[in-house]
């Protein structure tokens, strides 16, 4: 989001993520609607309206303050949806809320539960939850960093082997790309890829060839551009993702029914260079008020992590930067 005020047209809700860190992993929070409310008893993130001349973010501060009596201080914006309840249809502009001062305290008489947060597991343990909520939750498991295979350059052995070692440091989502290698390497390739994967809990998304993904079992596809101009339907596969350059191609994946999107090049890239790139600046506004996770992509390291969440992100794509070369043991 912006912090533009804004349009008065659907009720604006600001809805706080909250995160924090356990021994067990992360977690985040839920809260459920006080008796006097409608829909009370349903399960949400903390968040409320927004009132009149104020920003989603200032919404969400003081949301909070009221709320939970605690005061935010890092928010990053995340995702936007939209959802038409019988009495109103309303934009939930979501934050993830990561570092706050003060204890949480109910002060509207609500009950909290905080739940686990692994990738690809943020399920709620609790029930009812408010309808518009349940691909949020969905959003929310997926990992923060998302690797795309360099298995051409590196030679297969050396690429499984820095898959392994990336695995074992908690990689949880990949993308299997390798434009330029043949149909019948490529398939050995994904096989070996996905079980590795598997072992390890992480997902594979394969680039472009949906029947593959359904044949080997990988978990998903990540659609090309002409793929994404020409499909009239979400393909049927577990997850679905879409590489985008503009505003239009993001609105197409959202249409379409994509759980997330790449937005690049963010920064200029060795495989590009030269050639134009969004920038930060123009990343933001592309990615402000998207309805799907973004990852950003091109020219990026991971210490460029808190730069992408600060800049709307869910998280970073790396090429060759997922894949360092580590030790040989
Ligand atoms: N806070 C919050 N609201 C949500 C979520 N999901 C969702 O659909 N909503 C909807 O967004 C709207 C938020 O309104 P609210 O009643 O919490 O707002 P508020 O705290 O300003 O309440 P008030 O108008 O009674 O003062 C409700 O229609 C609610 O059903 C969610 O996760 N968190």
């Amino acid at each position: 989001m912006t912090d533009q005020p804004l349009s008065p047209k659907i009720v604006e809700v600001a809805a706080a993520v909250l995160v924090r860190n356990t021994a067990a992993g992360e977690e985040f929070l839920l809260a459920q609607r006080p008796a006097d409310k409608i829909w009370a008893g349903f399960w949400e993130f903390p968040g409320g309206k927004v009132e009149s001349g104020e920003t989603a973010r200032v919404a969400l501060v003081r949301e909070l303050r009221e709320e939970l009596g605690i005061a935010v201080q890092t928010a990053f914006p995340w995702i936007v949806r939209q959802f038409t309840y019988p009495h109103a249809t309303v934009r939930l502009n979501f934050f993830r809320v990561t570092a706050w001062q003060g204890e949480l305290h109910p002060h509207e008489g609500q009950q909290f539960v905080w739940q686990p947060i692994s990738a690809f597991s943020a399920v709620a343990h609790v029930s009812p939850l408010l309808p518009a909520n349940a691909p949020v939750l969905r959003a929310l498991s997926l990992p923060p960093l998302y690797a795309i295979s360099n298995a051409s350059e590196l030679g297969e052995c050396e690429f499984l082997r820095r898959l392994e070692q990336a695995l074992d440091q908690g990689l949880r989502l990949l993308q299997l790309r390798e434009k330029s290698m043949p149909q019948d390497e490529l398939r050995s390739l994904a096989i070996r890829t996905i079980a590795l994967a598997h072992a390890h809990g992480a997902k594979v998304m394969l680039n472009g060839d949906i029947e593959l993904v359904r044949e080997l079992g990988a978990d998903g596809v990540q659609l090309t551009g002409t793929q994404l101009a020409q499909l009239n339907e979400r393909p049927d596969v577990e997850w679905c993702a879409a590489s985008c350059h503009t505003a239009e191609e993001l609105r197409r994946a959202e249409v379409l029914g994509c759980d997330f999107a790449l937005l690049s090049p963010v920064l200029p890239t060795l495989s590009h260079p030269g050639a134009p790139h969004l920038g930060w600046d123009s990343f933001a506004s592309l990615a402000a008020g998207c309805s799907i996770p973004i990852y950003a992509l091109g020219g990026l390291t991971l210490k460029d992590s808190e730069t992408s969440w600060q800049h709307g992100a869910h998280g970073i794509a790396l090429l060759r930067q997922a894949w360092p070369e580590g030790s040989s043991n």
